[in-house]
């Protein structure tokens, strides 16, 4: 296996960015809450329930300007933009696969490039999205973990990628979204308050208003942080990226394993579920020749035996960092069989988007790599 030294991420400079150095920037007005906006309005003499107006705007509506807001007075919209900015995410690449998949590079403010997929299957419509720029967990199999991590997004970053993905699905399936998953680039659990704030934004009624059971957040395993999601309540699904169940073979390729061991993720599933009663998913990725014997079967079964779970055989998007393989059809359905003749259900997902680049991280380190 080879394994190629990590890449520095190269910012540009942004696009949209304020360029007379003398004046700081402004701030977002993404980033006020409801409560926050109303006392700026009453501060500058305006009335409270303007808030409640430009909240719908900027979150229902998804405006990128505050000559949008057409039901509010030019002062009241001048008065805005003195003090704030928007700083909306753009679409910068887009590419559709033979599948019908879509992969997305969404521009950032600050010209960072994150990436998402719009993935159609016959009942459903998911957008998978990014949580941060680049990822600091160094996983060896994904191109994300090649990438240093530059930053968090915030939550108006990750809800405007749902807006976003969202027009690409009516207009290109005349389907609105199903399903949100957080398995772009990056690692939820490290970018825990904003994850956890954009998921309130999509489901709340003045933001997207979908339903949590629809969203999925998937985390390489921080045993800490999992136990937050079941202090917290969350009622959202929890995705679990697992690939070995023994902690030798898991180090080896998620180094966050060293400090996170099975034994510690497991007690946090646990706890997890106590709170939650949130079913957990294993998302298992059957390599050849590293886990993909029945002894790494058996291994998983007595991972996952102690919880109300499933697993998910997730095929692998090959990269050019690491040269890791797909386990062959035969071994992988061997391996489904051994856990799903033990009661586990267990579901095997085709690669979308091959053509494409679909795996996350695949386009940026391509956009880097041509700097
Ligand atoms: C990119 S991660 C992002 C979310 C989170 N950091 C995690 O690891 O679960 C989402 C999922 O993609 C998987 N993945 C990463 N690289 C992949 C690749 N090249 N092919 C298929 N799946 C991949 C990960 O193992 C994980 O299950
Ligand atoms: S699999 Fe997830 S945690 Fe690991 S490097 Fe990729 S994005 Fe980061």
């Amino acid at each position: 296996m080879i394994i190629k030294p990590k890449l520095h991420i190269k910012v540009k400079e942004a696009p949209t960015a304020e360029t007379d150095h003398s004046k700081p920037p402004l701030k977002d007005i993404r980033k006020l809450s409801l409560e926050e906006l109303k006392v700026f309005f009453v501060e500058q003499g305006e009335k409270a329930f303007r808030a409640k107006q430009v909240y719908e705007w900027l979150w229902k509506k998804s405006v990128t300007d505050f000559e949008q807001m057409t039901n509010l007075p030019v002062s009241l919209r001048m008065l805005m933009a003195t003090h704030f900015t928007i700083n909306p995410v753009t679409i910068a690449q887009e590419q559709i696969s033979k599948d019908g998949t879509v992969k997305v590079g969404f521009r950032l403010y600050d010209g960072n490039l994150v990436e998402g997929v719009l993935i159609p299957t016959e009942d459903r419509m998911t957008a998978c999205i990014s949580s941060q720029v680049g990822c600091s967990l160094t996983c060896k199999f994904c191109a994300t973990g090649y990438m240093e991590r530059v930053r968090n997004l915030d939550p108006a970053e990750m809800y405007d990628q749902v807006v976003l993905i969202d027009r690409i699905a009516r207009l290109t399936y005349q389907m609105p979204l199903t399903n949100i998953v957080y398995m772009g680039m990056g690692e939820p659990m490290l970018n825990y308050a904003n994850v956890l704030k954009s998921t309130e934004l999509i489901t709340s009624s003045e933001g997207l208003g979908m339903a949590a059971k629809r969203i999925t957040v998937s985390t390489a395993g921080i045993a800490k942080m999992i136990k937050k999601l079941g202090d917290d309540g969350v009622k959202f699904n929890l995705a679990l990226s697992l690939h070995a169940a023994n902690d030798v073979k898991r180090n080896q390729i998620m180094p966050i394993n060293e400090s996170n061991t099975l034994e510690a993720l497991r007690d946090a599933l646990k706890y997890f579920y106590q709170k939650t009663k949130n079913k957990v998913t294993f998302e298992y990725i059957v390599f050849n020749n590293f886990n993909d014997t029945l002894k790494d079967a058996e291994e998983l079964y007595r991972f996952c035996k102690h919880l109300p779970a499933k697993v998910n055989i997730i095929e692998y998007n090959p990269i050019a960092e690491a040269e890791f393989t797909n386990a062959e059809e035969d071994k992988i359905s061997k391996f489904a069989k051994y856990l799903e003749d033990r009661g586990i259900v267990v579901n095997i997902r085709r690669s979308r988007g091959k053509d494409i680049d679909a795996a996350c991280g695949q386009l940026a380190i391509k956009e880097r790599n041509k700097e």
